[in-house]
């Protein structure tokens, strides 16, 4: 055992001989020339409420305030982020491993979109094959210097997610939900979840909170009054954000320009992530 883990977080920690490491842990070990600091997982009980619109805003905003962020898209069968940044070549590799695409600021992107010859194309596997692609994201494709990694995890608590959990060292995660949603069980799906898997809930965001009137800045609950806070309380979640319904933000993610979009409606996220940086 000559080699010792002084890694303060497993995230990248390539020691075999860790004692952090559980006995039957299913932990991939990251590509060899990768260096990922954090990594945060950022999932939804289901489809539709803007986990990858909150995936791409965090990792712009943290990439704005001086960190390395990347993105692994985990959503296989629905890739959208490279779309958000405009991204529109393929991934390259060679004999040492793929490489991330890099978007306008320097954020790495890996996402099955940047593999497939038709961005149309249906990804029409079942889930092993799913999951195995999920894995080579993290164990094969080489992740320069990342201080936060930021994992758009496909929706849902069903086999994907958890093999995603099992095998990436993630280090917490951000759960996106919708007024509505938080009436029904299933954020708390997502939480227990985590729970079960040992992974911190990091934060908590209700995306489409409300509608702002742009003349009378008279906010609207559209889609129900907010139960966030309930909730967070409920399962001592400490950082809670919401973010209104915001068209130009719509725009900015069909139009490839997430990148120049200034949003502060996750601020208190923000916050939270950045005093992550030397836990
Ligand atoms: N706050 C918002 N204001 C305006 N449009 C939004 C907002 N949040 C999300 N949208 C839009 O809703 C659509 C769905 O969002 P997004 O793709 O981020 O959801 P998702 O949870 O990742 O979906 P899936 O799980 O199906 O991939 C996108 O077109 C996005 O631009």
């Amino acid at each position: 055992m000559s080699e010792q883990c002084n890694s303060e977080s497993c995230s990248g920690c390539n020691v075999d001989s860790c004692s952090e490491r559980k006995p039957d842990s299913m932990l991939e070990k990251p590509h060899e020339l990768s260096k990922v600091k954090k990594v945060i997982g950022v999932v939804s009980g289901k489809g539709g409420v803007g986990k990858t619109l909150v995936t791409s805003l965090l990792a712009v905003s943290m990439r704005r305030l001086g960190y390395k962020t990347a993105i692994l898209d985990a959503d296989v069968t629905g890739p959208s982020i490279p779309k958000a940044f405009g991204i529109k070549e393929k991934a390259q590799g060679n004999e040492l491993g793929v490489f991330p695409a890099k978007s306008v600021t320097g954020i790495e992107i890996m996402s099955t979109n940047l593999l497939l010859e038709n961005e149309t194309d249906p990804v029409i596997w079942r889930g092993p094959v799913i999951a195995g692609t999920v894995k080579q994201f993290w164990t094969d494709v080489i992740w320069s210097d990342v201080d936060y990694m930021f994992v758009d995890m496909p929706p849902g608590t069903g086999d994907v997610p958890l093999t995603v959990f099992q095998s990436i060292p993630v280090d917490g995660i951000v759960i996106v939900t919708s007024p509505q949603e938080l009436v029904s069980m299933i954020v708390e799906k997502a939480v227990n979840m985590a729970k079960m898997m040992n992974v911190p809930v990091l934060g908590l965001v209700e995306n489409l909170s409300y509608f702002e009137c742009p003349d009378c800045g008279k906010k609207f609950s559209v889609f129900g009054e907010s139960h966030v806070d309930e909730v967070a309380k409920k399962h001592q979640i400490e950082t809670v954000s919401k973010m209104p319904i915001n068209p130009s933000l719509a725009a900015a993610t069909d139009n490839g320009s997430v990148e120049y979009f200034d949003d502060n409606s996750l601020n208190n996220i923000i916050t939270m992530l950045k005093g992550m940086e030397d836990k």
